[in-house]
């Protein structure tokens, strides 16, 4: 037997950091949502007890290093499941780049032995599995687009941004989240509005959106690689109606309400970066 995920990357539209707590985590809240960039994820039931990962990218590691690895384990070990499976990663999203791959192929692997093994968890338990992994892996097992609180595994849903385009730019800079928590100073730098971005979904409102895009963890990133202000920089002249890091970066994304103006802002970045993807926001929300 067979089952397939689509495993979507996120975006950060707003990253906050309240304080830094006792457990080394930071207090975050961050108001994250998918994009049409997704990894393609195949389950195939094994009788073996066994979990394989197969993959064509050279970039991710195929034993439990792999948090779609350590997804299948901690549903064998939490619900004493003895059959097998082999997992293939069919990997699109851009690696250590800021946009929650590891994450939503871990959360999908949640959702896909759920379906496979016939458990019958619902969300909110494959969320709360997930947090265990890693700090964005409850939102992407809901997907769409969601408030995210405490290390970022409390998720409140919100509605999905108005329709517009993406543009992302990867510079070929692999970055640490780890490390550029380490770095933030919290009293530097502005915060951004959470409640004002949160208002702007509620009325759909993609200008008041564009305004209160902001990543206190951004001037960390562009601190270690220039190269990230400078895809910044070319962004803006090109005309985006917002440009932002997402995550710890080191991807830069800009949004754009016309599709002729995304296209001019992907046609600028090609050349000067060697990823470059034009995509649209998913905001879904996935009701298993
Ligand atoms: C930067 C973001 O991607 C924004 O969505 C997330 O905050 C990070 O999510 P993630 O990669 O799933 O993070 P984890 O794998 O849980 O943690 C990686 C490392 O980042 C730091 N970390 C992460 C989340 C958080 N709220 N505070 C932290 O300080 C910790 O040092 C941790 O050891
Ligand atoms: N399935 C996977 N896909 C990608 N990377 C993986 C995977 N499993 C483990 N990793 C490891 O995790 C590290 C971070 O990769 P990932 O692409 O998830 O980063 P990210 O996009 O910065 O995540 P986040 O935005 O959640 O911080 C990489 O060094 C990679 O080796």
């Amino acid at each position: 037997m067979y089952v397939y995920e689509k495993a979507p990357a996120k975006i950060n539209l707003s990253l906050d950091v309240l304080y830094k707590r006792d457990d080394g985590f930071h207090e975050v809240e961050m108001v994250m949502t998918t994009i049409d960039l997704a990894d393609r994820i195949t389950l195939e039931a094994l009788e073996e007890d066994q979990i394989i990962i197969e993959s064509e990218s050279r970039f991710v590691p195929n034993d439990e290093r792999n948090l779609a690895y350590r997804a299948a384990k901690l549903v064998k070990d939490t619900y004493q499941v003895e059959a097998g499976v082999r997992i293939f990663i069919e990997k699109n999203i851009p690696v250590a780049a800021g946009l929650a791959g590891g994450s939503s192929d871990a959360a999908a692997v949640l959702r896909g032995v759920n379906r496979l093994w016939k458990l019958a968890l619902n969300i909110d338990e494959l969320a709360s599995l997930g947090s265990e992994i890693g700090s964005d892996v409850s939102f992407c097992v809901y997907g769409g687009t969601a408030l995210a609180k405490g290390r970022g595994e409390q998720i409140v849903n919100l509605p999905a941004p108005p329709a517009c385009w993406v543009v992302l730019a990867k510079p070929a800079i692999g970055v640490s989240t780890a490390t550029v928590y380490k770095k933030y100073q919290g009293e530097k730098g502005e915060h951004p509005n959470t409640s004002s971005m949160i208002e702007a979904l509620e009325i759909g409102d993609f200008k008041q959106l564009c305004d209160n895009v902001g990543n206190v963890l951004e001037s960390v990133t562009l601190e270690l690689h220039p190269k990230v202000r400078q895809i910044k920089h070319q962004m803006a002249q090109a005309g985006a109606d917002a440009v932002l890091m997402s995550g710890s970066g080191p991807t830069v994304f800009s949004l754009a309400h016309q599709e002729t103006r995304a296209q001019r802002i992907f046609n600028s970045l090609k050349g000067f970066c060697d990823e470059v993807y034009l995509v649209r926001m998913l905001g879904y929300r996935s009701n298993t």
